[in-house]
């Protein structure tokens, strides 16, 4: 049997750190939106016991490192099931990237093989498994638009953006989150507006979506990389409406509300960088069905 899956990249319009906990993570309160950029898993039975890991890129782990295999682990051993299985993951999102690359992969491994194996689990289950994944594991489960708090792990399904275009732009560095999250000083942190964001996804009104973006990891990551403040600058003068960067980094991301606007965005930072992207949100609920 096989089963396709498509692993959704998600970008943070909102990412506000309340304080750091006592296991060493953040408590987060943050909205966590789809884009229609996305990975390719591919699950295939295998005739024995083994989990194998099939990407061809080169930044991607093919062992347990994997977070796909992770996953699959995961399954394994919760459910005792002793049959193998391929994983090939075609690869589009960035990574490293702030993109939630690995964590989609690994929804999508938990998500394929809830189906192939027949377990029978919940979405809201399947999340709760892949909160013992990685923090950004339980929103790609879900995938649309939600507010995550806790570490991230705890989705409530919110309002999805009104319909625009996404140009994203990701510098050669690739950025440790854990990094980040270190150096960043609780004490000197400018708070966004989350609830404000959530009001204005609701009733619709795009120029204060772009008016209330706001990522308190920002800072940090372009302290870290001048050049990602670079390219922030490029994008808004190019014509993009709001420009925020995307979880911890180091990809930009630009919202442009009409469609003639976008070639000049879009070829704007080609010039500047080569991962370039031009994408529609997808933040409806089912936007995984
Ligand atoms: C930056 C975001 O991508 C925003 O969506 C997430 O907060 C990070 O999610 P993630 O990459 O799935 O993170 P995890 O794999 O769970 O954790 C990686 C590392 O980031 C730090 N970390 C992560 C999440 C969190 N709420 N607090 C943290 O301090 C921890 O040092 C952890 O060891
Ligand atoms: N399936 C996978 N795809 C990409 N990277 C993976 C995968 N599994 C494990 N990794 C490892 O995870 C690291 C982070 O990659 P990933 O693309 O998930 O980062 P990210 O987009 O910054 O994640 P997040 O936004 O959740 O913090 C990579 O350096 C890579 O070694």
């Amino acid at each position: 049997m096989r089963v396709l899956e498509k692993a959704p990249a998600k970008i943070n319009l909102s990412l506000d750190v309340l304080h750091k906990r006592k296991d060493g993570f953040h408590e987060v309160k943050m909205i966590m939106t789809t884009i229609d950029l996305a990975d390719r898993v591919e699950l295939v039975d295998l005739p024995y016991d083994e989990i194998r890991i099939i990407s061809h890129n080169r930044f991607v782990p093919d062992d347990q490192r994997n977070l796909a295999y992770q996953a699959a682990k995961l399954l394994k051993d919760r459910f005792k099931i002793r049959k193998g299985i391929s994983i090939s993951i075609t690869k589009t999102i960035p990574v490293a990237a702030g993109l939630a690359g690995g964590s989609s992969d690994a929804a999508a491994t938990l998500r394929g093989l809830n189906r192939l194996w027949n377990l029978g689990l919940t979405l809201d289950e399947l999340a709760n498994l892949g909160a013992e994944i990685g923090s950004d594991v339980s929103f790609c489960v879900y995938g649309g638009t939600a507010l995550a708090t806790g570490r991230g792990e705890i989705i409530q399904h919110i309002t999805p953006p009104p319909h625009c275009w996404v140009v994203l732009a990701k510098p050669t560095i690739g950025v440790s989150t854990a990094d980040v999250y270190k150096n960043l000083n609780i004490n000197s942190i400018h708070h966004p507006y989350v609830e404000g964001m959530i009001e204005a996804l609701k009733i619709g009104d795009y120029d204060q979506i772009c008016n209330l973006m706001g990522n308190v990891l920002e800072s940090v990551t372009l302290h870290m990389y001048p050049e990602v403040a670079n390219i922030k600058d490029q994008m808004k003068r190019f014509g993009a409406d709001a420009v925020l960067m995307s979880g911890s980094g180091p990809t930009v991301f630009g919202l442009v509300q009409y469609e003639s606007r976008l070639p000049r965005v879009y070829n704007g930072l080609r010039g500047f960088c080569d991962q370039v992207f031009a994408v529609r949100m997808l933040g409806e609920r089912n936007c995984l069905d």
